[in-house]
């Protein structure tokens, strides 16, 4: 396994933007977010294109989004919730780096996100967002490494940074 490419998955706000910036910078490493190319690459916000185009559309943009950035190195990828969840995705990932999730609690979850306008799924309603969340856990625990993202960013990159040293 290659630890040129860190993986961060997990549930909508378990911090993979926040956390993934804090260790790309640690190690040096670009900082890439697949919702955030999406968008540039799109010219519209994720909540656009769920509603111009469809889910199932950004899902394919998602995984593709992703199979681009397999081949980069010294890179951290914040990866959409989604994307985390889908099993070919988690396999690709595996394959090429270290794949990292930050497990966060549902009720934290709802904290941290409940007021974002660009995160289209929070419109299923609680009791559809429970069960996504944990179906969803079946696929996030396959990664590499399971850290509890209720820790402050800077110790759970401390934490990271721990479990590389010596390996790249
Ligand atoms: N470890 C953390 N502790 C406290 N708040 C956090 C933590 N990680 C993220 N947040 C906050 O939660 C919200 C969502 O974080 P974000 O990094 O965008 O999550 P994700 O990329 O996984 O959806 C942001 O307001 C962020 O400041
Ligand atoms: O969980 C999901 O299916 C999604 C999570 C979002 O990313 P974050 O996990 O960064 O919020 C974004 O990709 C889109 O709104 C769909």
């Amino acid at each position: 396994m290659s630890f040129e490419r860190i993986f961060l998955v997990g549930f909508m706000g378990s911090g993979k933007s926040t956390v993934g910036k804090l260790l790309a910078d640690s190690l040096g490493y670009e900082f890439v977010d697949t919702d955030l190319l999406i968008e540039q690459r799109e010219g519209m916000k994720i909540g656009e294109i769920f509603e111009r185009f469809s889910e199932e559309y950004f899902r394919k943009l998602e995984l593709a989004t992703l199979k681009d950035l397999l081949g980069r190195s010294r890179i951290v990828v914040g990866t959409g919730g989604g994307l985390g969840a889908n099993p070919h995705a988690m396999d690709l990932m595996k394959e090429k780096g270290l794949v990292v999730w930050l497990d966060v609690p549902f009720d934290v979850f709802l904290q941290r996100c409940a007021e974002d306008p660009n995160r289209p799924l929070l419109k299923m309603g609680l009791e559809k967002l429970e069960e996504l969340y944990t179906k969803r856990m079946e696929v996030y625990s396959k990664a590499h490494v399971r850290l509890d993202a209720t820790r402050e960013p800077q110790e759970l990159v401390n934490q990271l940074l721990q479990i590389l040293r010596g390996k790249i």
